[in-house]
Protein backbone atom coordinates (compact mmCIF):
# COMPACT_ATOMS: atom_id res chain seq x y z
CA UNK A 1 0.00 0.00 0.00
CA UNK A 2 1.38 3.70 -0.69
CA UNK A 3 2.52 5.26 2.01
CA UNK A 4 -0.13 8.41 2.92
CA UNK A 5 0.66 12.16 2.32
CA UNK A 6 2.10 13.16 4.66
CA UNK A 7 2.22 17.47 5.96
CA UNK A 8 5.32 18.45 8.27
CA UNK A 9 4.06 19.80 11.40
CA UNK A 10 4.65 23.77 10.96
CA UNK A 11 5.20 23.78 7.62
CA UNK A 12 3.70 22.99 4.97
CA UNK A 13 6.13 20.39 3.07
CA UNK A 14 4.64 17.46 1.69
CA UNK A 15 6.40 14.54 1.08
CA UNK A 16 4.82 11.96 -1.53
CA UNK A 17 5.94 8.73 -2.91
CA UNK A 18 6.75 8.39 -7.16
CA UNK A 19 3.24 6.76 -7.53
CA UNK A 20 1.49 9.75 -5.67
CA UNK A 21 3.34 12.14 -7.60
CA UNK A 22 2.09 10.80 -11.44
CA UNK A 23 -1.34 10.24 -9.79
CA UNK A 24 -1.48 14.20 -8.74
CA UNK A 25 -2.96 16.42 -11.51
CA UNK A 26 -0.90 19.67 -10.23
CA UNK A 27 2.27 17.87 -10.26
CA UNK A 28 1.84 15.92 -12.61
CA UNK A 29 3.93 15.37 -15.95
CA UNK A 30 2.93 12.14 -17.75
CA UNK A 31 5.13 11.12 -20.15
CA UNK A 32 6.78 14.05 -20.02
CA UNK A 33 8.48 13.86 -16.95
CA UNK A 34 12.23 14.34 -17.88
CA UNK A 35 14.99 11.93 -17.75
CA UNK A 36 16.35 13.62 -14.82
CA UNK A 37 13.39 13.84 -13.02
CA UNK A 38 12.80 10.58 -13.94
CA UNK A 39 15.79 9.38 -12.00
CA UNK A 40 15.73 12.05 -8.99
CA UNK A 41 11.92 10.87 -8.37
CA UNK A 42 12.04 6.88 -8.86
CA UNK A 43 9.81 7.20 -11.61
CA UNK A 44 11.64 4.97 -14.00
CA UNK A 45 9.68 1.71 -14.65
CA UNK A 46 6.40 3.62 -13.43
CA UNK A 47 6.09 5.25 -16.88
CA UNK A 48 6.66 4.31 -20.59
CA UNK A 49 10.22 4.86 -21.54
CA UNK A 50 9.76 7.66 -24.36
CA UNK A 51 9.92 10.72 -22.68
CA UNK A 52 7.68 13.61 -24.50
CA UNK A 53 7.31 16.93 -25.13
CA UNK A 54 4.28 18.82 -23.70
CA UNK A 55 3.67 19.67 -27.25
CA UNK A 56 3.87 16.05 -27.99
CA UNK A 57 1.53 15.13 -25.58
CA UNK A 58 -1.33 18.13 -26.57
CA UNK A 59 -1.09 16.25 -30.17
CA UNK A 60 -1.53 12.82 -28.80
CA UNK A 61 -4.54 14.19 -26.73
CA UNK A 62 -5.93 16.03 -30.08
CA UNK A 63 -6.17 13.27 -31.60
CA UNK A 64 -7.58 10.87 -29.11
CA UNK A 65 -10.00 13.50 -28.65
CA UNK A 66 -10.64 13.87 -32.51
CA UNK A 67 -11.87 10.12 -32.08
CA UNK A 68 -15.04 10.56 -30.14
CA UNK A 69 -18.41 10.98 -31.65
CA UNK A 70 -20.52 13.17 -29.36
CA UNK A 71 -20.31 16.31 -27.23
CA UNK A 72 -20.70 14.81 -24.31
CA UNK A 73 -17.85 12.06 -24.99
CA UNK A 74 -15.41 14.46 -26.12
CA UNK A 75 -16.06 16.13 -22.56
CA UNK A 76 -15.79 12.76 -20.59
CA UNK A 77 -12.04 12.87 -22.33
CA UNK A 78 -11.16 15.89 -21.29
CA UNK A 79 -12.21 15.99 -17.56
CA UNK A 80 -9.95 12.92 -17.27
CA UNK A 81 -7.54 14.21 -19.09
CA UNK A 82 -8.24 17.29 -16.74
CA UNK A 83 -7.97 14.53 -13.85
CA UNK A 84 -4.38 13.13 -14.86
CA UNK A 85 -2.95 16.36 -15.37
CA UNK A 86 -3.65 20.01 -15.22
CA UNK A 87 -0.87 21.93 -17.31
CA UNK A 88 -1.65 19.12 -20.28
CA UNK A 89 -5.63 19.88 -20.25
CA UNK A 90 -4.81 23.81 -19.66
CA UNK A 91 -2.30 23.30 -23.07
CA UNK A 92 -4.79 21.73 -24.77
CA UNK A 93 -7.46 23.61 -24.02
CA UNK A 94 -5.66 27.04 -25.20
CA UNK A 95 -4.62 25.54 -28.25
CA UNK A 96 -8.29 24.87 -29.09
CA UNK A 97 -10.63 27.75 -27.23
CA UNK A 98 -13.16 28.11 -29.95
CA UNK A 99 -13.64 24.33 -30.10
CA UNK A 100 -13.38 23.38 -26.62
CA UNK A 101 -15.65 25.93 -25.23
CA UNK A 102 -19.09 24.55 -26.14
CA UNK A 103 -17.39 21.14 -24.99
CA UNK A 104 -15.75 22.24 -21.31
CA UNK A 105 -18.66 24.91 -20.90
CA UNK A 106 -21.92 25.59 -22.29
CA UNK A 107 -24.08 23.94 -23.84
CA UNK A 108 -22.86 20.49 -22.91
CA UNK A 109 -21.74 21.18 -19.17
CA UNK A 110 -26.37 21.21 -19.44
CA UNK A 111 -26.01 17.32 -20.30
CA UNK A 112 -23.26 16.82 -17.77
CA UNK A 113 -25.13 18.41 -15.05
CA UNK A 114 -28.37 16.52 -15.85
CA UNK A 115 -25.74 13.01 -16.09
CA UNK A 116 -23.60 13.84 -13.36
CA UNK A 117 -24.39 11.16 -10.94
CA UNK A 118 -24.71 8.67 -13.89
CA UNK A 119 -21.53 9.96 -14.98
CA UNK A 120 -19.43 10.54 -12.11
CA UNK A 121 -16.30 9.10 -11.38
CA UNK A 122 -14.24 11.56 -9.93
CA UNK A 123 -14.78 15.05 -7.55
CA UNK A 124 -12.00 17.38 -9.66
CA UNK A 125 -11.10 18.72 -6.37
CA UNK A 126 -14.42 20.08 -5.69
CA UNK A 127 -16.15 20.69 -2.05
CA UNK A 128 -19.60 19.25 -1.62
CA UNK A 129 -21.05 20.89 1.41
CA UNK A 130 -24.33 19.68 3.08
CA UNK A 131 -27.41 21.72 5.09
CA UNK A 132 -27.20 18.42 7.03
CA UNK A 133 -24.12 18.69 8.04
CA UNK A 134 -23.06 22.59 8.36
CA UNK A 135 -19.86 21.70 11.38
CA UNK A 136 -18.15 19.98 8.74
CA UNK A 137 -18.02 23.59 6.31
CA UNK A 138 -14.68 24.38 7.78
CA UNK A 139 -12.83 20.81 7.50
CA UNK A 140 -14.45 19.95 3.92
CA UNK A 141 -13.17 23.12 2.46
CA UNK A 142 -9.60 22.65 4.45
CA UNK A 143 -9.58 19.25 2.84
CA UNK A 144 -10.46 20.03 -0.68
CA UNK A 145 -8.40 22.85 -0.65
CA UNK A 146 -5.47 20.26 0.73
CA UNK A 147 -3.27 23.37 1.51
CA UNK A 148 -3.72 25.42 -1.59
CA UNK A 149 -3.41 28.84 -1.42
CA UNK A 150 -7.41 29.59 -2.51
CA UNK A 151 -8.40 32.71 -4.30
CA UNK A 152 -11.11 31.99 -6.30
CA UNK A 153 -14.25 30.09 -5.35
CA UNK A 154 -16.84 30.00 -7.50
CA UNK A 155 -19.83 28.32 -5.69
CA UNK A 156 -23.45 27.58 -6.53
CA UNK A 157 -26.50 26.38 -5.09
CA UNK A 158 -27.92 24.70 -8.22
CA UNK A 159 -31.19 26.06 -7.39
CA UNK A 160 -31.20 27.76 -10.91
CA UNK A 161 -28.53 25.87 -13.44
CA UNK A 162 -28.47 27.85 -17.21
CA UNK A 163 -32.52 27.83 -17.53
CA UNK A 164 -33.15 24.16 -16.98
CA UNK A 165 -33.87 24.55 -13.19
CA UNK A 166 -32.85 22.25 -9.62
CA UNK A 167 -30.04 20.35 -9.97
CA UNK A 168 -28.65 19.72 -6.76
CA UNK A 169 -25.56 18.14 -5.88
CA UNK A 170 -25.20 17.67 -9.88
CA UNK A 171 -24.99 21.59 -10.34
CA UNK A 172 -20.99 21.06 -8.89
CA UNK A 173 -20.49 20.82 -12.69
CA UNK A 174 -21.05 24.52 -13.43
CA UNK A 175 -18.73 25.28 -10.91
CA UNK A 176 -16.04 23.03 -11.82
CA UNK A 177 -16.96 24.18 -15.43
CA UNK A 178 -16.82 28.06 -14.89
CA UNK A 179 -13.19 27.84 -13.00
CA UNK A 180 -12.00 26.03 -16.01
CA UNK A 181 -12.67 28.92 -18.40
CA UNK A 182 -10.97 31.12 -15.84
CA UNK A 183 -7.80 29.42 -16.18
CA UNK A 184 -7.96 28.55 -19.89
CA UNK A 185 -9.20 32.21 -20.24
CA UNK A 186 -7.50 34.78 -18.20
CA UNK A 187 -4.89 32.19 -16.85
CA UNK A 188 -5.73 31.68 -13.34
CA UNK A 189 -3.44 29.66 -11.74
CA UNK A 190 -5.85 26.23 -11.22
CA UNK A 191 -4.23 25.28 -8.07
CA UNK A 192 -5.64 28.15 -6.81
CA UNK A 193 -9.28 27.55 -6.69
CA UNK A 194 -12.12 25.75 -5.31
CA UNK A 195 -15.24 24.32 -6.83
CA UNK A 196 -18.36 23.97 -4.16
CA UNK A 197 -21.75 23.47 -4.54
CA UNK A 198 -23.96 23.57 -1.34
CA UNK A 199 -26.33 21.22 -1.10
CA UNK A 200 -29.01 22.70 0.19
CA UNK A 201 -31.67 19.56 -1.23
CA UNK A 202 -33.67 19.58 -4.57
CA UNK A 203 -36.94 19.99 -5.47
CA UNK A 204 -36.28 18.00 -8.89
CA UNK A 205 -38.74 15.03 -8.31
CA UNK A 206 -36.45 13.24 -10.75
CA UNK A 207 -33.25 13.69 -8.93
CA UNK A 208 -35.17 12.31 -5.59
CA UNK A 209 -36.40 9.80 -7.24
CA UNK A 210 -33.38 8.39 -8.29
CA UNK A 211 -31.42 5.98 -6.07
CA UNK A 212 -27.92 6.51 -7.67
CA UNK A 213 -28.49 10.51 -7.26
CA UNK A 214 -25.85 11.80 -5.45
CA UNK A 215 -27.14 13.96 -3.36
CA UNK A 216 -29.46 15.05 -0.40
CA UNK A 217 -32.65 12.97 -1.14
CA UNK A 218 -34.56 15.80 0.10
CA UNK A 219 -36.36 18.83 -0.70
CA UNK A 220 -34.78 22.17 -0.93
CA UNK A 221 -34.23 23.80 2.82
CA UNK A 222 -35.34 27.82 2.51
CA UNK A 223 -35.52 30.11 5.03
CA UNK A 224 -33.65 31.47 7.87
CA UNK A 225 -32.21 27.93 7.94
CA UNK A 226 -31.17 28.56 4.32
CA UNK A 227 -29.44 31.84 4.55
CA UNK A 228 -27.52 30.76 7.78
CA UNK A 229 -26.03 28.14 5.84
CA UNK A 230 -24.93 30.14 3.57
CA UNK A 231 -23.45 32.54 5.80
CA UNK A 232 -21.90 29.68 7.66
CA UNK A 233 -19.74 29.07 3.98
CA UNK A 234 -18.79 32.59 3.63
CA UNK A 235 -17.49 32.95 7.05
CA UNK A 236 -15.78 29.54 6.76
CA UNK A 237 -14.16 30.70 3.21
CA UNK A 238 -13.23 34.22 4.52
CA UNK A 239 -11.04 32.92 7.39
CA UNK A 240 -9.53 29.92 5.44
CA UNK A 241 -9.11 31.90 2.57
CA UNK A 242 -8.49 35.77 3.46
CA UNK A 243 -7.67 36.81 -0.04
CA UNK A 244 -10.74 35.11 -1.57
CA UNK A 245 -12.67 36.19 -4.48
CA UNK A 246 -16.10 34.85 -4.24
CA UNK A 247 -17.99 34.34 -7.38
CA UNK A 248 -22.19 32.99 -7.44
CA UNK A 249 -23.29 30.95 -9.70
CA UNK A 250 -26.61 29.75 -10.75
CA UNK A 251 -28.45 30.66 -7.48
CA UNK A 252 -32.63 30.84 -7.53
CA UNK A 253 -33.86 33.99 -8.23
CA UNK A 254 -35.41 34.22 -4.47
CA UNK A 255 -31.82 34.32 -3.16
CA UNK A 256 -29.50 35.69 -5.76
CA UNK A 257 -29.37 39.08 -5.28
CA UNK A 258 -29.89 39.26 -1.86
CA UNK A 259 -26.94 36.97 -1.39
CA UNK A 260 -24.84 39.89 -3.35
CA UNK A 261 -26.25 42.72 -1.51
CA UNK A 262 -25.08 40.50 1.29
CA UNK A 263 -21.45 40.62 1.01
CA UNK A 264 -20.62 42.83 -1.59
CA UNK A 265 -19.84 45.71 0.65
CA UNK A 266 -17.34 43.61 2.85
CA UNK A 267 -15.84 41.11 0.46
CA UNK A 268 -14.69 40.66 -3.03
CA UNK A 269 -18.28 39.26 -3.79
CA UNK A 270 -19.09 38.78 -7.83
CA UNK A 271 -23.01 37.22 -8.83
CA UNK A 272 -21.91 36.19 -12.39
CA UNK A 273 -25.85 35.89 -13.86
CA UNK A 274 -26.39 39.21 -12.94
CA UNK A 275 -23.15 41.11 -13.03
CA UNK A 276 -21.59 39.13 -15.35
CA UNK A 277 -23.96 38.88 -18.07
CA UNK A 278 -25.30 42.59 -17.16
CA UNK A 279 -21.70 43.53 -18.15
CA UNK A 280 -22.02 41.39 -21.23
CA UNK A 281 -24.65 42.61 -22.79
CA UNK A 282 -23.69 46.36 -21.84
CA UNK A 283 -20.53 45.64 -24.17
CA UNK A 284 -22.86 43.91 -26.78
CA UNK A 285 -25.01 47.06 -26.46
CA UNK A 286 -22.50 49.08 -26.60
CA UNK A 287 -20.58 47.47 -29.74
CA UNK A 288 -24.48 47.63 -31.23
CA UNK A 289 -24.76 51.24 -31.45
CA UNK A 290 -20.82 51.81 -32.49
CA UNK A 291 -22.21 49.68 -35.74
CA UNK A 292 -25.85 51.86 -36.18
CA UNK A 293 -24.08 55.01 -35.05
CA UNK A 294 -27.15 55.74 -33.19
CA UNK A 295 -27.07 57.05 -29.39
CA UNK A 296 -27.84 54.89 -26.00
CA UNK A 297 -30.37 58.13 -25.04
CA UNK A 298 -32.47 56.96 -28.39
CA UNK A 299 -32.96 53.89 -27.22
CA UNK A 300 -36.20 51.84 -25.80
CA UNK A 301 -35.16 48.40 -24.13
CA UNK A 302 -37.23 45.66 -23.47
CA UNK A 303 -36.27 42.70 -21.56
CA UNK A 304 -38.04 39.22 -21.77
CA UNK A 305 -37.64 38.13 -19.04
CA UNK A 306 -37.09 39.48 -16.21
CA UNK A 307 -35.26 36.95 -13.24
CA UNK A 308 -32.21 36.71 -12.13
CA UNK A 309 -30.04 37.70 -15.29
CA UNK A 310 -32.80 39.78 -17.01
CA UNK A 311 -33.11 42.24 -13.86
CA UNK A 312 -29.54 42.15 -13.71
CA UNK A 313 -28.94 43.36 -17.11
CA UNK A 314 -31.41 45.77 -17.38
CA UNK A 315 -30.06 47.47 -13.72
CA UNK A 316 -26.69 47.76 -16.14
CA UNK A 317 -27.98 49.25 -19.13
CA UNK A 318 -29.97 52.02 -16.65
CA UNK A 319 -26.98 52.57 -14.64
CA UNK A 320 -25.02 53.70 -17.92
CA UNK A 321 -28.41 55.62 -19.23
CA UNK A 322 -26.91 57.52 -15.75
CA UNK A 323 -23.81 57.65 -16.64
CA UNK A 324 -24.60 59.65 -19.54
CA UNK A 325 -25.87 62.43 -17.73
CA UNK A 326 -29.76 61.46 -17.97
CA UNK A 327 -32.00 61.90 -15.20
CA UNK A 328 -33.33 58.63 -12.97
CA UNK A 329 -37.01 59.51 -13.93
CA UNK A 330 -36.19 59.92 -17.60
CA UNK A 331 -34.15 56.55 -17.87
CA UNK A 332 -36.36 54.86 -17.01
CA UNK A 333 -39.12 55.90 -19.31
CA UNK A 334 -36.66 53.76 -21.69
CA UNK A 335 -37.47 50.28 -20.19
CA UNK A 336 -40.14 48.20 -20.35
CA UNK A 337 -39.74 44.58 -18.82
CA UNK A 338 -42.18 41.30 -19.60
CA UNK A 339 -42.72 38.25 -17.90
CA UNK A 340 -44.86 35.57 -16.92
CA UNK A 341 -47.75 37.85 -16.57
CA UNK A 342 -46.66 39.66 -19.78
CA UNK A 343 -45.85 43.69 -19.58
CA UNK A 344 -45.25 44.76 -15.91
CA UNK A 345 -47.21 47.24 -14.26
CA UNK A 346 -46.57 48.64 -10.61
CA UNK A 347 -50.24 47.53 -9.48
CA UNK A 348 -49.02 43.76 -9.81
CA UNK A 349 -48.43 42.33 -6.49
CA UNK A 350 -46.09 39.22 -7.70
CA UNK A 351 -43.31 41.43 -8.75
CA UNK A 352 -39.96 40.77 -7.49
CA UNK A 353 -37.78 43.79 -6.12
CA UNK A 354 -35.52 43.72 -8.88
CA UNK A 355 -38.69 44.45 -11.35
CA UNK A 356 -40.30 46.93 -9.20
CA UNK A 357 -38.65 49.73 -9.88
CA UNK A 358 -38.83 48.98 -14.01
CA UNK A 359 -42.70 47.91 -13.52
CA UNK A 360 -44.51 50.76 -15.73
CA UNK A 361 -48.27 51.90 -15.17
CA UNK A 362 -51.11 51.19 -16.79
CA UNK A 363 -52.37 54.86 -17.34
CA UNK A 364 -48.93 54.65 -20.12
CA UNK A 365 -51.42 52.48 -22.94
CA UNK A 366 -54.85 52.32 -23.51
CA UNK A 367 -54.91 48.91 -24.30
CA UNK A 368 -52.30 48.21 -21.16
CA UNK A 369 -54.75 45.02 -19.84
CA UNK A 370 -53.91 43.72 -23.21
CA UNK A 371 -50.17 43.63 -23.00
CA UNK A 372 -49.76 40.49 -21.51
CA UNK A 373 -47.72 38.70 -24.66
CA UNK A 374 -44.32 39.27 -26.01
CA UNK A 375 -45.62 40.22 -29.29
CA UNK A 376 -48.49 42.81 -27.57
CA UNK A 377 -46.27 44.40 -25.84
CA UNK A 378 -43.73 44.89 -28.52
CA UNK A 379 -46.48 46.54 -30.39
CA UNK A 380 -47.33 48.62 -28.20
CA UNK A 381 -43.64 49.99 -27.27
CA UNK A 382 -41.59 49.79 -30.43
CA UNK A 383 -38.36 48.86 -28.82
CA UNK A 384 -35.16 49.51 -30.54
CA UNK A 385 -33.41 46.50 -28.01
CA UNK A 386 -34.81 42.98 -27.18
CA UNK A 387 -33.09 40.89 -24.56
CA UNK A 388 -34.05 37.07 -23.91
CA UNK A 389 -33.67 36.10 -20.75
CA UNK A 390 -37.03 34.00 -20.16
CA UNK A 391 -36.36 30.05 -21.13
CA UNK A 392 -38.23 30.14 -23.46
CA UNK A 393 -37.40 28.72 -26.89
CA UNK A 394 -38.68 30.34 -30.60
CA UNK A 395 -40.55 33.03 -28.33
CA UNK A 396 -38.69 35.71 -30.69
CA UNK A 397 -40.95 34.99 -33.33
CA UNK A 398 -41.04 36.33 -37.35
CA UNK A 399 -43.98 37.84 -36.42
CA UNK A 400 -42.03 40.28 -33.18
CA UNK A 401 -39.05 40.58 -35.27
CA UNK A 402 -40.86 41.93 -38.15
CA UNK A 403 -42.43 44.41 -35.95
CA UNK A 404 -39.74 45.46 -34.88
CA UNK A 405 -37.50 46.25 -38.04
CA UNK A 406 -40.70 48.17 -38.77
CA UNK A 407 -39.93 50.65 -36.19
CA UNK A 408 -36.33 50.98 -36.02
CA UNK A 409 -33.34 50.81 -38.58
CA UNK A 410 -31.11 48.48 -36.63
CA UNK A 411 -32.96 46.82 -34.02
CA UNK A 412 -30.34 44.88 -31.39
CA UNK A 413 -32.00 41.37 -30.55
CA UNK A 414 -30.22 38.90 -28.09
CA UNK A 415 -31.56 35.59 -27.52
CA UNK A 416 -29.61 34.64 -24.45
CA UNK A 417 -31.31 31.59 -22.62
CA UNK A 418 -28.67 28.78 -22.02
CA UNK A 419 -28.54 26.21 -23.33
CA UNK A 420 -29.23 26.16 -26.91
CA UNK A 421 -32.38 24.80 -26.71
CA UNK A 422 -34.09 27.18 -24.51
CA UNK A 423 -32.82 30.25 -26.95
CA UNK A 424 -35.49 32.48 -27.80
CA UNK A 425 -34.61 32.67 -31.29
CA UNK A 426 -31.79 31.11 -34.01
CA UNK A 427 -29.05 33.97 -35.28
CA UNK A 428 -29.43 32.83 -38.99
CA UNK A 429 -33.95 33.51 -38.55
CA UNK A 430 -33.07 36.40 -36.73
CA UNK A 431 -30.86 37.94 -39.68
CA UNK A 432 -33.34 36.31 -42.51
CA UNK A 433 -36.72 37.85 -40.83
CA UNK A 434 -34.85 41.41 -40.19
CA UNK A 435 -33.64 41.23 -43.88
CA UNK A 436 -30.20 41.67 -42.37
CA UNK A 437 -31.00 44.95 -40.03
CA UNK A 438 -30.77 42.84 -36.70
CA UNK A 439 -27.64 43.01 -34.70
CA UNK A 440 -27.50 39.81 -33.05
CA UNK A 441 -25.39 38.07 -30.04
CA UNK A 442 -26.61 34.61 -28.77
CA UNK A 443 -25.68 33.36 -25.25
CA UNK A 444 -23.85 30.07 -27.03
CA UNK A 445 -21.69 30.78 -29.95
CA UNK A 446 -23.57 31.01 -33.23
CA UNK A 447 -21.66 30.14 -36.86
CA UNK A 448 -21.58 33.53 -39.08
CA UNK A 449 -24.62 33.79 -41.40
CA UNK A 450 -24.15 34.23 -45.04
CA UNK A 451 -27.53 36.31 -46.10
CA UNK A 452 -27.83 38.02 -49.54
CA UNK A 453 -23.87 37.78 -49.83
CA UNK A 454 -22.99 39.41 -46.78
CA UNK A 455 -21.50 37.02 -43.76
CA UNK A 456 -23.08 38.45 -40.41
CA UNK A 457 -20.53 37.27 -37.77
CA UNK A 458 -22.83 36.88 -34.45
CA UNK A 459 -21.15 37.92 -31.41
CA UNK A 460 -21.41 35.56 -28.34
CA UNK A 461 -23.14 37.26 -25.11
CA UNK A 462 -21.97 35.15 -22.99
CA UNK A 463 -21.14 36.18 -19.12
CA UNK A 464 -17.63 33.73 -20.23
CA UNK A 465 -16.45 36.53 -22.49
CA UNK A 466 -16.05 38.90 -19.62
CA UNK A 467 -16.12 37.11 -16.31
CA UNK A 468 -12.28 35.49 -16.48
CA UNK A 469 -10.71 38.45 -17.20
CA UNK A 470 -12.78 40.43 -14.60
CA UNK A 471 -11.64 38.14 -12.28
CA UNK A 472 -7.78 38.12 -13.36
CA UNK A 473 -8.27 42.34 -12.72
CA UNK A 474 -9.91 42.43 -9.41
CA UNK A 475 -7.32 39.62 -8.04
CA UNK A 476 -4.16 40.81 -9.54
CA UNK A 477 -5.07 44.63 -7.62
CA UNK A 478 -5.62 42.97 -4.76
CA UNK A 479 -8.84 44.41 -4.48
CA UNK A 480 -10.70 44.18 -1.67
CA UNK A 481 -14.38 45.00 -2.73
CA UNK A 482 -15.37 44.69 -6.89
CA UNK A 483 -16.77 48.18 -7.45
CA UNK A 484 -19.37 48.66 -9.59
CA UNK A 485 -16.96 51.34 -11.43
CA UNK A 486 -14.27 48.03 -12.04
CA UNK A 487 -17.89 46.47 -13.04
CA UNK A 488 -18.71 49.68 -15.40
CA UNK A 489 -14.88 49.22 -16.43
CA UNK A 490 -14.86 46.14 -17.99
CA UNK A 491 -17.73 46.37 -19.60
CA UNK A 492 -16.33 49.45 -21.64
CA UNK A 493 -13.18 47.88 -22.50
CA UNK A 494 -14.51 45.35 -24.77
CA UNK A 495 -14.89 48.49 -27.38
CA UNK A 496 -12.73 48.84 -30.00
CA UNK A 497 -11.66 45.16 -30.45
CA UNK A 498 -14.23 44.65 -33.78
CA UNK A 499 -14.51 47.11 -36.91
CA UNK A 500 -17.22 48.30 -36.62
CA UNK A 501 -17.40 49.49 -40.22
CA UNK A 502 -16.96 46.06 -42.08
CA UNK A 503 -20.26 44.22 -43.19
CA UNK A 504 -21.45 41.88 -41.08
CA UNK A 505 -19.50 42.93 -37.99
CA UNK A 506 -20.50 41.60 -35.04
CA UNK A 507 -21.10 43.20 -31.76
CA UNK A 508 -18.83 41.57 -29.37
CA UNK A 509 -15.18 40.50 -30.32
CA UNK A 510 -15.07 36.74 -31.03
CA UNK A 511 -14.33 33.82 -28.55
CA UNK A 512 -11.09 32.79 -30.68
CA UNK A 513 -9.40 35.64 -29.15
CA UNK A 514 -11.02 35.35 -25.82
CA UNK A 515 -7.20 34.80 -24.48
CA UNK A 516 -6.06 38.06 -25.52
CA UNK A 517 -9.32 40.19 -24.59
CA UNK A 518 -9.59 39.10 -21.00
CA UNK A 519 -5.99 40.46 -20.14
CA UNK A 520 -7.50 43.68 -21.96
CA UNK A 521 -10.91 43.52 -19.58
CA UNK A 522 -8.10 42.71 -16.50
CA UNK A 523 -6.04 45.46 -16.78
CA UNK A 524 -9.14 48.35 -17.33
CA UNK A 525 -10.53 46.27 -14.04
CA UNK A 526 -7.53 46.35 -11.99
CA UNK A 527 -6.62 50.61 -13.05
CA UNK A 528 -10.17 51.10 -11.86
CA UNK A 529 -9.62 49.44 -8.46
CA UNK A 530 -6.27 51.17 -7.88
CA UNK A 531 -8.04 54.66 -8.52
CA UNK A 532 -10.49 53.96 -6.71
CA UNK A 533 -7.72 52.74 -4.15
CA UNK A 534 -8.91 49.38 -3.34
CA UNK A 535 -5.74 47.84 -3.98
CA UNK A 536 -4.80 46.10 -0.74
CA UNK A 537 -0.88 45.69 -2.26
CA UNK A 538 0.92 48.67 -3.98
CA UNK A 539 0.62 48.63 -7.58
CA UNK A 540 3.06 50.55 -9.72
CA UNK A 541 2.83 48.92 -13.12
CA UNK A 542 -1.21 47.67 -13.64
CA UNK A 543 -0.20 45.99 -16.93
CA UNK A 544 3.23 44.19 -15.00
CA UNK A 545 0.98 42.97 -11.87
CA UNK A 546 -1.68 41.46 -14.17
CA UNK A 547 0.89 39.72 -16.75
CA UNK A 548 2.54 38.45 -12.92
CA UNK A 549 -1.02 37.22 -12.42
CA UNK A 550 -0.95 35.22 -15.72
CA UNK A 551 -0.94 31.60 -15.32
CA UNK A 552 0.26 29.93 -18.34
CA UNK A 553 0.12 26.32 -19.13
CA UNK A 554 3.87 24.41 -18.91
CA UNK A 555 5.62 22.18 -16.84
CA UNK A 556 7.63 23.73 -14.02
CA UNK A 557 10.20 22.27 -11.53
CA UNK A 558 8.55 20.89 -8.88
CA UNK A 559 7.87 22.83 -5.87
CA UNK A 560 10.67 23.16 -2.91
CA UNK A 561 8.09 22.23 -0.51
CA UNK A 562 7.63 18.70 -1.93
CA UNK A 563 9.62 15.91 -1.14
CA UNK A 564 9.47 12.86 -3.07
CA UNK A 565 10.24 10.24 -1.06
CA UNK A 566 11.45 6.71 -2.60
CA UNK A 567 10.64 3.67 -1.05
N1 LIG B 1 -25.92 34.42 -21.92
C1 LIG B 1 -25.60 34.56 -20.67
O1 LIG B 1 -24.49 34.94 -20.33
C2 LIG B 1 -26.62 34.25 -19.61
C3 LIG B 1 -26.35 34.60 -18.30
C4 LIG B 1 -27.28 34.32 -17.30
C5 LIG B 1 -28.46 33.67 -17.64
N2 LIG B 1 -28.67 33.32 -18.95
C6 LIG B 1 -29.88 32.57 -19.32
O2 LIG B 1 -31.04 33.32 -19.02
C7 LIG B 1 -32.07 32.44 -18.65
C8 LIG B 1 -32.66 32.92 -17.32
O3 LIG B 1 -31.70 32.78 -16.31
P1 LIG B 1 -31.94 33.45 -14.90
O4 LIG B 1 -30.79 33.11 -14.08
O5 LIG B 1 -32.32 34.87 -15.07
O6 LIG B 1 -33.22 32.62 -14.42
P2 LIG B 1 -34.44 33.14 -13.53
O7 LIG B 1 -35.23 31.95 -13.19
O8 LIG B 1 -33.96 34.01 -12.44
O9 LIG B 1 -35.26 34.05 -14.55
C9 LIG B 1 -36.08 33.55 -15.57
C10 LIG B 1 -37.25 34.51 -15.72
O10 LIG B 1 -38.00 34.15 -16.85
C11 LIG B 1 -39.35 34.24 -16.50
N3 LIG B 1 -40.19 33.42 -17.35
C12 LIG B 1 -40.44 32.09 -17.26
N4 LIG B 1 -41.35 31.74 -18.19
C13 LIG B 1 -41.66 32.85 -18.88
C14 LIG B 1 -42.53 33.13 -19.96
N5 LIG B 1 -43.28 32.17 -20.50
N6 LIG B 1 -42.60 34.40 -20.42
C15 LIG B 1 -41.85 35.37 -19.87
N7 LIG B 1 -41.00 35.17 -18.84
C16 LIG B 1 -40.91 33.93 -18.36
C17 LIG B 1 -39.40 33.80 -15.04
O11 LIG B 1 -40.59 34.19 -14.39
C18 LIG B 1 -38.16 34.48 -14.49
O12 LIG B 1 -38.43 35.78 -14.02
C19 LIG B 1 -31.46 31.05 -18.57
O13 LIG B 1 -31.79 30.30 -19.73
C20 LIG B 1 -29.99 31.29 -18.52
O14 LIG B 1 -29.24 30.28 -19.13
C21 LIG B 1 -27.79 33.59 -19.92
O1 LIG C 1 -23.40 29.44 -17.99
C1 LIG C 1 -23.65 30.12 -19.00
O2 LIG C 1 -23.50 29.69 -20.16
C2 LIG C 1 -24.05 31.55 -18.86
C3 LIG C 1 -24.87 31.86 -17.69
O3 LIG C 1 -24.15 31.95 -16.50
C4 LIG C 1 -26.11 31.04 -17.56
O4 LIG C 1 -26.53 30.79 -16.41
O5 LIG C 1 -26.71 30.71 -18.59
MN1 LIG D 1 -25.14 31.16 -14.80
Amino acid sequence: MMAPLTIKPGGLTMKITPEQLIHNPFLNKGTAFTKEERDQYGLNGILPPAIQTLDQQVKQAYAQYSTKNSDLDKRQFLMQLFNENHVLFYKLFSEHVYEFMPIVYDPTIADSIENYSALYTDPQNATYLSIDDPDNIKQALKHSADGRDIRLVVVTDAEGILGIGDWGTQGVDIAVGKLMVYTAAAGIDPSQVLPVVLDVGTNNDKLLNDDLYLGNHHKRVTGKKYHEFVDQFVAASRELFPELYLHFEDFGRDNADDILNQYKDQITTFNDDIQGTGIIVLAGVLGALNISKQKLEDQTYMSFGAGTAGAGIAKRVYDEFIAHGMSPEEAKKHFYLVDKQGLLFDDMDDLTPQQRPFARQRSEFANADELTSLAAAVKAVHPTILVGTSTQPDTFTEEIVKEMTAHTERPVIFPLSNPTKLAEAKAADLIKWSDGHALVATGISSEPVNYKGVDYNIGQANNALVYPGLGLGTIAASAKLLSEEMISAAAHSLGGIVDPDQPGAAVLPPVSKLNEFSQTVAVAVAKQAVAQGLNQQPIDDVKQVVKDNTWVPAYRDLPNDIEIVTL
